[in-house]
């Protein structure tokens, strides 16, 4: 079962594998061809009803494949109105091929009588859109809905809506569906025989991460601050640096407030680095349980936490981890020392655990050589866990326990330090932004590879953990870096 905001992000992850969404498009069309020969004899009249959009043209190239049969492609639309190239490319490529077409406008224009089909295939609507039928398609549905012809609906019925399987308003009763790649939601409650069509979408698109996923980053264009996500970033201590990093990389990858807590000497140190963190110290040179129920309170409003970068290991500092996590039900990201703490707590907070291998071990998973493998236990990990687990490595592996990703960007120059506090901190504010924790980890491991990628092709080995923050805006754009 997939989700047609997926199915987007697989189809555009495929176009970057190398296969294009018109590619696609052949092999959608041909599998509605083979549905038409099942249900009608050549000869019979075959009546394609196309919107202007792609599912329009999944049936403009089965009418290509139907030279046995009597077809007639319809277009409800003027041509230039099409609203795809691809659509656009197959109407022109049967209408220069003298194969029968018609444009309608206007539902008036359409009665079934002038054609006296013996077979419809309805691709006005797929999962393109949602929301109920507009004229002339709402018109044309009810029409096909009356008349004693079998439909065969082209991925969904139109008017079905392709996530909730429901329809807002009039949708075509189809006899059969063609659907691509994977069920859809909701199919399987309708009176039709429902075929899944395998439409040659390598697996790689879903397993690995890719320019599809960005997707999910799709914000408001009249977003105002605040809506894109405050994050609070908990660490420093031994280390000053890491949570220095980790906030930079967070508002690079667009959280609207970054704050940082921190001892008072290492929020001396990060002030000095520039006036765009938001910090504040607390006394002492090391987190302690004596900090957390203030901690509690300033995380409360976030949309997201980073807990760990810096903090150090004192048995104090663990201690106060374990009470932040057992008292906060938002959503944290737990990354360095941290991570150890989170297997033996019980905690309503939504957790993205960040461990490199090593980290894993001693949080008491496995791991292997092999990447599948390593996906494998990484499932069944994050499945115990009750918690979204990203492992870092060569391929980065992240499940919620029930879907798995894998990130295959970055390079071996990212083995230097501090890599893993940014990519920390592109996790939480992504985990700010995006409902799925496992969506979001996954988008930060890719994203933050391909700013390695990007910095190493400048400085190769040299690279620094610094060279990557500013990087991040580009890597989370659908573009070359
Ligand atoms: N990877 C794949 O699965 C592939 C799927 N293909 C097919 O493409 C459609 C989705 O195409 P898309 O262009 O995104 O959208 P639609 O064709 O579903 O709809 C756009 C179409 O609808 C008009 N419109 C918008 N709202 C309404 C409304 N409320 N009432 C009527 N009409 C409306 C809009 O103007 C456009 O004309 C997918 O389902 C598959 O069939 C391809 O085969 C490629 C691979
Ligand atoms: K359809």
């Amino acid at each position: 079962m997939i989700s047609s905001e997926r199915m987007a992000m697989v189809d555009r992850n495929a176009a970057a594998l190398g296969v294009s969404t018109k590619q696609l498009m052949e092999s959608s069309g041909n599998a509605v061809a083979r549905a038409v020969r099942e249900r009608a004899d050549p000869g019979d009249g075959v009546l394609m009803v196309c919107g202007r959009g792609n599912n329009g043209g999944d049936a403009m190239v089965a009418a290509r494949f139907l030279d046995e049969f009597d077809t007639e492609t319809v277009l409800l639309g003027r041509p230039e109105t099409i609203r795809t190239d691809i659509a656009r490319e197959n109407w022109d490529a049967i209408a220069e091929s003298d194969l029968p077409t018609r444009t309608v406008t206007d539902s008036r224009e359409f009665d079934l009588d002038d054609h006296d089909p013996d077979l419809v295939v309805d691709a006005m609507l797929g999962t393109g859109v949602t929301g109920a039928l507009r004229e002339p398609e709402a018109t044309v549905a009810r029409r096909l809905n009356a008349a004693d012809v079998p439909v065969v609906s082209v991925d969904v019925p139109s008017g079905v809506d392709a996530d909730t399987g429901t329809a807002a308003g009039t949708a075509v009763d189809a006899d059969a569906v063609v659907t691509f790649h994977d069920d859809k939601p909701g199919l399987a409650d309708l009176a039709a025989d429902v075929t899944v069509a395998d439409i040659g979408i390598p697996s790689a698109a879903e397993t690995f991460v890719g320019p599809g996923d960005l997707l999910a980053l799709d914000r408001d264009a009249d977003s105002h601050k605040g809506d894109n996500g405050e994050v609070l970033v908990v660490g420093g201590g031994p280390y000053t640096g890491a949570p220095a990093l980790a906030a930079r990389a967070a508002l690079r990858a667009g959280a609207d407030l970054v704050r940082v807590a921190c001892p008072a000497p290492v929020a001396r140190e990060i002030q000095g680095y520039g006036p765009d963190l938001i910090v504040r110290g607390f006394d002492g040179d090391r987190l302690a349980p004596r900090h957390v129920d203030d901690l509690l309170d300033r995380a409360a409003d976030q949309d997201a936490v980073v807990f760990g970068p810096g903090l150090g290991s004192d048995d104090a500092t663990l201690e106060a981890v374990a009470e932040f996590l057992a008292g906060y039900d938002g959503r944290a990201v737990v990354d360095a020392d941290a991570l150890q703490v989170a297997p033996g707590v019980h905690t309503d907070a939504e957790l993205i655990c960040t461990p490199h291998q090593g980290e894993l071990r001693k949080m008491g998973g496995e791991t292997a050589a092999d990447w599948r493998e390593r996906a494998d236990l990484v499932t069944e990990f994050a499945s115990d866990l009750g918690h979204t687990v990203l492992v870092k490595g060569r391929y980065d592996v992240v499940s919620d326990g029930e879907e798995t990703r894998v990130g295959r960007t970055g390079n071996p120059g990212m083995t230097v330090g501090g890599t893993g506090d940014v990519l920390a901190g592109v996790t939480g504010a992504l985990a700010a932004q995006i409902g799925s924790t496992l969506q979001a980890a996954a988008l930060a491991a890719w994203a933050n590879g391909r700013a390695g990628d990007d910095a190493a092709a400048e400085y190769g080995n040299g690279l620094a953990a610094s060279d990557l923050p500013d990087r991040i805006p580009q890597a989370l754009r659908d573009e070359e870096v």
